[in-house]
């Protein structure tokens, strides 16, 4: 039996009323780069979106059952893992027990910095700004210098810069060069940043985020391409969770071979090892070296059964449902012995070089 998958091909696509089967929780508000992910997965005309404010509350809609998808950022590949994800998969308080990985995104993230051109008020720039390095005059239209990562007005105006923590240290080469004495404020996501630099009566904020989110706010766009690296990409991860007495995962079309040898999904485990015991953390990756599995990521999180112990992720390639050579059911039979306490997570379709 061949799984729904998302990408479309979901259950009830016909309708999309409140049926919490037509329903995907992402990272909101609208605009933000995990709201554009949603879209490549889950089409709007099929399925009804819906944001949440935090990472946390995809996966509580997603365990309750509120709705039938939940979409996350997983890693960036400058900045490195999502903390709040990694917080939620590992699931201390058991509160995600029925929440699975399903399927995973990946999105090009090029980041603009919008605000205001010149400041809306008439006073001159702050003195308490650095100056920009751009020497171009405030006339200047950006066509005539639209560099990437080269700011395309005076920034001497701007004296704060909101966005998401991911995306500030996307930037941060950017922001350290031409905005070093701008103060930078963390917020919730990139769309809120550009929220509240467009709600600036002053005109002195701006935000790191989508051109996308900044022109649904009337926002200028200051600087483009502000990532540190070109080849910028976000992995999301698609959640839903566990159906009864049905197949967990996508399988291979029927007919289809499996030619990547396993390399057409991933999988993800969480564990604990015996903290006091020299080789325990060796012992479980020796596992899946000795099956053949290779490794594609791996992270930990603070356990806390006690300080300064940790709770480890081993991403594979591998399905534990298309597994016709038992590799990662035997991989996983291996958990059970040498880790402390282990869980799988979701075997998933690998997207990787798909877009
Ligand atoms: O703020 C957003 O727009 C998000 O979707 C969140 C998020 C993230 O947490 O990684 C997603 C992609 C980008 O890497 C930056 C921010």
């Amino acid at each position: 039996m061949t799984t729904p998958a998302p990408r479309g091909s979901g259950p009830g696509q016909e309708d999309v009323g409140p049926d919490p089967g037509t329903t995907v929780a992402f990272l909101g508000p609208f605009n933000s780069y995990s709201h554009q992910a949603t879209k490549i997965a889950f089409p709007e005309d099929k399925w009804q979106l819906e944001p949440t404010t935090t990472i946390k509350e995809v996966f509580d809609r997603v365990q309750s059952r509120q709705c039938a998808y939940g979409v996350v950022p997983f890693e960036n590949s400058t900045h490195g893992t999502v903390t709040f994800t990694l917080d939620a998969l590992a699931d201390r308080a058991a509160a995600y027990a029925d929440t699975l990985v399903c399927d995973e995104v990946y999105l090009d993230v090029h980041h603009c910095l919008l605000g205001r051109s010149l400041p809306l008020s008439s006073s001159s720039p702050s003195p308490s700004t650095a100056p920009s390095s751009s020497s171009q005059p405030h006339s200047t239209p950006p066509s005539a210098s639209s560099k990437k990562g080269t700011p395309l007005v005076p920034l001497t105006h701007i004296q704060r810069v909101y966005s998401h923590p991911q995306a500030l240290g996307q930037s941060a080469g950017f922001l350290a060069r031409h905005l070093a004495r701008a103060e930078t404020v963390e917020v919730s996501s990139t769309s809120r940043a550009a929220e509240l630099a467009a709600a600036d009566p002053a005109g002195r904020s701006a935000a790191v985020a989508s051109e996308f989110a900044g022109r649904a706010l009337g926002l200028d766009v200051l600087a483009r391409c502000v990532e540190d690296r070109e080849d910028n990409t976000t992995r999301f991860f698609v959640l839903r969770g566990t159906r009864d007495g049905e197949e967990e995962v996508e399988r291979t079309e029927a007919g289809e071979a499996d030619v990547y040898g396993g390399r057409r999904y991933k999988s993800l485990v969480s564990f604990t090892v015996p903290h006091r015991r020299a080789g325990a953390l060796a012992d479980v990756l020796d596992c899946f070296r000795a099956r053949g599995l290779n490794l594609t990521s791996i992270s930990s999180v603070p356990s806390l059964d006690a300080p300064f112990q940790y709770l480890f992720f081993v991403e594979f390639e591998g399905s534990k449902l298309d597994d016709p050579e038992g590799r990662v059911g035997g991989v996983l039979a291996d958990l059970g012995r040498v880790a402390e306490r282990w869980r799988w997570l979701g075997s998933w379709r690998n997207r990787r070089g798909e877009r």
